[in-house]
């Protein structure tokens, strides 16, 4: 009989990570979702092997599970799992955006005899549902995993090792708390300034237009994952109150020099706080080099047209170039697309450039000012 995997809640991170394992190893995928359209939906596109709206058939002689829900809905979840009869030996895991919460939950696991191991692979979007999913999401993503104490050291590391394999993310463990204040510095309060500057301007819209006609690549580029869920955000952002409350005291603080510097006219200080700021932008780790294998990469200017990508895929396909990922930048919506190419041999890279460029593309690489401009994403 096949190992099984089963995923609870099939939407972007559970279809992905399900999709993945799919491709990559030879678990049999089962998923659980309440929405029976989204069970149908990740059977049609080929993400689980097999789809329950009811939870002990999901999870029964399961050898991971992996809860995907809302950060909110996860404690229940475990609550729910520690009273079923799972398989001896199953190893929990979660991939909620907060930990700290969550893994105080998974001691009830514990208690019965279960693994509990949470989990937080450091990759997304502001897309949701299993219709955005796909196998590459997590590719050279840091993947976090927050073990206690006490968790079981070989079972973090079958964990880890299932995770690497089926993702090819970096797998990192670190402490629940650290995880929390870290990923509210970087991801949850940048959620909450695009979020609360898109409702500003929105007011200043209402009335007079022009403020989003004239939108353009600073508010756009900000503002992209103030489109997120908000239903998942709510619950992160109850759930990391804790850091939140100092995180956003300090935002405020900022906020107020800020104010001041242009209201007493300092220039020094404005000038001074870009500059840093800028440094530290640029020298910011490339999220996509030195951590699995090397990777090269390109852009590429493309026309908003149906079948573009596919057309640049086969091109490149028809010369027997091997593409490792194709990434379109988000924030470019509804303008000309940029595509980010990636390979992973130094050969299919050098190969590449000539056959896009006789095609007609206009190709960036790393050292150009273009590609610093659209890593700006
Ligand atoms: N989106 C991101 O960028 C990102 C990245 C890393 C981690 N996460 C975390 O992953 C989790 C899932 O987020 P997502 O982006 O995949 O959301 P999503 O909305 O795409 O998917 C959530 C899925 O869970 C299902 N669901 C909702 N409530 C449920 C319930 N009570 N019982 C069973 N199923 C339920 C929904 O039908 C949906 O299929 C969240 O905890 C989020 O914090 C999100
Ligand atoms: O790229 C995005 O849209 C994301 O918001 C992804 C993002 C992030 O903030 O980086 C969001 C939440 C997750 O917990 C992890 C990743």
């Amino acid at each position: 009989m096949n190992k099984k995997i089963a995923i609870l809640g099939v939407g972007l991170i559970g279809g992905s990570l399900a999709f993945s394992f799919k491709e990559r190893t030879d678990y049999r995928v089962i998923g659980f979702d309440t929405s029976e359209a989204t069970i149908d939906q990740a059977i049609t596109l080929g993400a689980v092997d097999e789809g329950h709206t009811s939870l002990p058939e999901a999870v029964v002689n399961a050898d991971y599970i992996i809860i995907a829900v809302p950060v909110g809905q996860i404690g229940l979840y475990i609550n729910q799992l520690a009273n079923l009869p799972l398989k001896k030996g199953v190893i929990v895991s979660d991939v909620g955006s907060t930990k700290a919460e969550v893994t105080k939950y998974g001691k009830i696991l514990k208690d019965k005899g279960y693994s509990f191991i949470g989990g937080h692979p450091m990759a997304g979007s502001h897309r949701s549902g299993v219709q955005a999913a796909h196998a590459l999401l997590f590719e050279n993503a840091y993947y976090v995993l927050t073990p206690e104490p006490d968790s079981s050291l070989s079972d973090v590391e079958k964990l880890s090792h299932l995770l690497k394999k089926a993702t090819h993310a970096q797998l990192v463990v670190m402490d629940a708390e650290y995880h929390d204040k870290v990923v509210g510095a970087i991801s949850h309060l940048p959620h909450v300034i695009a979020t609360g500057l898109v409702a500003q301007v929105g007011n200043y819209n209402d009335a007079n237009g022009w403020f989003h006609r004239l939108a353009a690549g600073g508010f756009r580029d900000l503002t992209r994952i103030a489109a997120s869920h908000p239903v998942m955000w709510r619950d992160i952002l109850l759930s990391n109150r804790e850091e939140m409350l100092p995180l956003l005291d300090d935002w405020i603080k900022q906020m107020t020099n800020f104010r001041q510097a242009i209201d007493r006219g300092d220039a020094d200080w404005i000038e001074a706080i870009f500059a840093r700021s800028r440094d530290l932008r640029q020298g910011l780790p490339d999220k996509k080099k030195g951590l699995l294998t090397p990777i090269y990469e390109c852009s590429i200017n493309i026309p908003d047209e149906p079948g573009i990508i596919g057309q640049v895929a086969t091109l490149l396909g028809e010369h027997e170039v091997n593409l490792s990922n194709i990434h379109i930048m988000e924030n470019r919506e509804e303008m000309h697309g940029i595509l980010r190419l990636t390979f992973r041999k130094l050969t299919d890279f050098e190969r590449a450039i000539p056959i896009l460029e006789a095609a007609g593309y206009s190709t960036y690489t790393e050292n150009s000012k273009e590609v610093d401009h659209v890593h700006l994403n």
